[in-house]
């Protein structure tokens, strides 16, 4: 009789023909691979999408395009997809492009995952080293014609806003080399300036910020390099007509944890928060002053401006607890189940810009709710304000957890509308088998009144696997529910950040920088291996969490089998 040999399974990233399999709890549910690529136009639309809304909503997701081959995977570690959802006379357009990073041009030639751990080179399979690791998965703006694809660890991709086109990494004709740059760029809606910057600015584990100003001409105005008092994240920042706050969060760096390939990140339960407070023009290093206050983690940043006493005012949602429980404190026992509860209402900080470097700080004021991804109304970036919009958790809520298991990307369940002036609150609840995430404000017109106009995010309908775009009007109560619905056919995954674009501003800069003038990237040469990038100090890279010292002077091989 004929013997069939079973053949040996290999590790997810080996060399193997084996087909893909993801496995393991970020990839369950709501959350399992999305992988489309590709567009579906007029979608259906329940109600009625306002005629005056005349532009694109592009947001954006990690997606990880091939199974990871590292233990403890986290969803931020996975490759940038955009999607465009374009709005014109009550219709809706959808379109889906992954970010052409050097990491997905690299994974896609080999087919299969070839770097490791989220912002840590060690665990790559040598057959990238040196390669350009970040993934643009955290948000999506619009600057001077290009969609600018964003992650904290690397420099912008940018992309064409009509086709998704990916051109690559964009440095601003030149002026900005440095190897970060921020999520979280502001624009000036007075001066068109955009306030951009990146911490870890030397290097992993380095306590160097780098500041710059790049004005409505897109020429860069200001660069300034200051420190922070400890290595460790600025996700966003707040700015007002002078200044810049940059919230410092206890979660650290550390080179030798990175080294021996553990996270980049580790919560410090007993480190406080900080901000660094810098002028935005004409700053020196020694002007950055730090102010301090008790342990917390910083969520989003609703808005900032100098009050009539010359104060700061920012306000941003704060957590009393360690919300990435992917980056646990290093002393944190096995098996310790994390805190899945926080507080998080809406902190407003008032800062004397004078008061010397040091000084402690409590919360001037509370906005009692639970919630992140704070939006606002930009016309109103850094100047005075009243409206804000969140992503609420309402406990009270109920959750049909029988027919949509736990709560993927966690349980925020509403869409609120607050506004400062008479602490008001509106709120719509999405149902108990769906829960939303992050939306975008859009005025009612140029002349409309501040946070007049509609808000539109996308709403996770778990029980269904499917997203719908809802749009809710911002003069009407939340309570009375989105006045108009577009399904979507299909679901994505837990995004994160997005923004809407006028059509016109889209049509003006095709015309201003003609798409065929802007240079595209070079896919062979992107993914060629620069060697000596990471591991000169004598270690070679490590998988599977092993550490691998490097043979004298000898690279590491060709990763096959996963390099192990
Ligand atoms: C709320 C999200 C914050 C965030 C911070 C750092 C990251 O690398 C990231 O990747 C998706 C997300
Ligand atoms: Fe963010």
């Amino acid at each position: 009789m004929a013997h069939i040999d079973i053949i040996p399974v290999d590790l997810p990233g080996s060399d193997s023909k084996k087909p893909l399999k993801f496995s393991g709890d970020i990839f369950q549910g709501f959350n399992a691979p999305c992988r489309f690529e590709g567009s579906v136009e007029q979608l259906e639309v329940l109600g009625e999408i306002p005629r005056s809304i005349d532009g694109t909503f592009y947001r954006v997701m990690p997606d990880h395009h091939y199974p990871p081959f590292v233990q403890n995977e986290i969803h931020f570690n996975g490759d940038g997809v955009i999607s465009a959802f374009k709005i014109e006379n009550g219709e809706c357009d959808f379109q889906q492009m992954a970010v052409r990073t050097h990491r997905f041009l690299a994974e896609k030639k080999h087919r299969r995952a070839l770097f490791g751990k989220y912002r840590n080179a060690y665990t790559d399979n040598p057959l990238v080293e040196g390669v350009l690791r970040t993934i643009s998965n955290t948000n999506i703006v619009f600057h001077r014609g290009v969609l600018l694809a964003l992650k904290e660890d690397g420099p912008p991709f940018a992309m064409d806003p009509t086709t998704l086109e990916t051109f690559g990494v964009w440095d601003f004709q030149g002026q900005i080399k440095t190897p970060t740059f921020t999520a979280h760029p502001k624009f000036d809606p007075l001066t068109g300036d955009m306030v951009c910057y990146g911490y870890e600015a030397k290097g992993d584990a380095s306590k160097d910020i780098v500041v710059y100003n790049v004005d409505k001409e897109g020429r860069k105005t200001d660069e300034v390099w200051v420190k922070a008092p400890w290595c460790g994240m600025i996700h966003d920042i707040g700015i007002t007509r002078n200044y810049i706050i940059f919230p410092l969060t206890p979660i650290t760096v550390d080179a030798d944890r990175i080294k021996r390939g553990g996270n980049h990140f580790a919560w410090q339960p007993k480190l406080d928060q900080a901000y660094g407070i810098l002028p935005r023009r004409g700053a020196k290093s020694e002007d950055m002053k730090w102010f301090y206050a008790d342990n917390a983690f910083h969520g989003h940043v609703a808005n900032a401006y100098e009050n009539e006493e010359g104060n700061i005012v920012i306000d941003l949602t704060v957590a009393d607890g360690n919300v990435f429980y992917f980056f646990p404190p290093d002393e944190s026992r096995v098996g310790e189940p994390p805190r899945v509860k926080f507080n998080s209402p809406m902190h407003r900080w008032v800062f004397d810009p004078k008061a010397p470097d040091g000084t402690r700080y409590k919360p001037h004021e509370l906005f009692d709710t639970q919630g992140e991804f704070a939006r606002s109304d930009d016309r109103y970036l850094g100047q005075p304000y009243n409206h804000f919009f969140l992503c609420v958790i309402d406990p009270t809520k109920p959750y049909n957890f029988q027919r949509c298991g736990p709560p993927v990307g966690g349980l925020f369940n509403c869409y609120g509308h607050f506004n400062w002036k008479n602490h008001s609150k509106s709120i719509w609840f999405a149902g108990d088998c769906s829960t939303v995430q992050e939306p975008v404000f859009i005025p009612r017109s140029h002349d409309a009144p501040e946070g007049d106009g509609y808000l539109m995010g996308l709403v996770n309908r778990l029980d269904e696997l499917r997203n719908d775009l809802v749009i809710l009007d911002t003069a009407r109560p939340f309570e009375e529910g989105p006045i108009a619905v577009v399904k979507l056919p299909f679901k994505l995954r837990t995004g994160l950040h997005g923004n809407f674009v006028e059509s016109k501003d889209i049509k003006e800069w095709n015309e201003r920088l003609p798409r065929d003038q802007i240079p595209r990237q070079n896919v062979d040469e992107v993914i060629k291996a620069k060697a000596g990038s990471v591991y000169k100090d004598g270690l070679k890279p490590i998988m599977n969490g092993i550490l691998q010292p490097a043979a004298n002077g000898v690279k590491g091989t060709n990763g096959v089998n996963g390099g192990h």
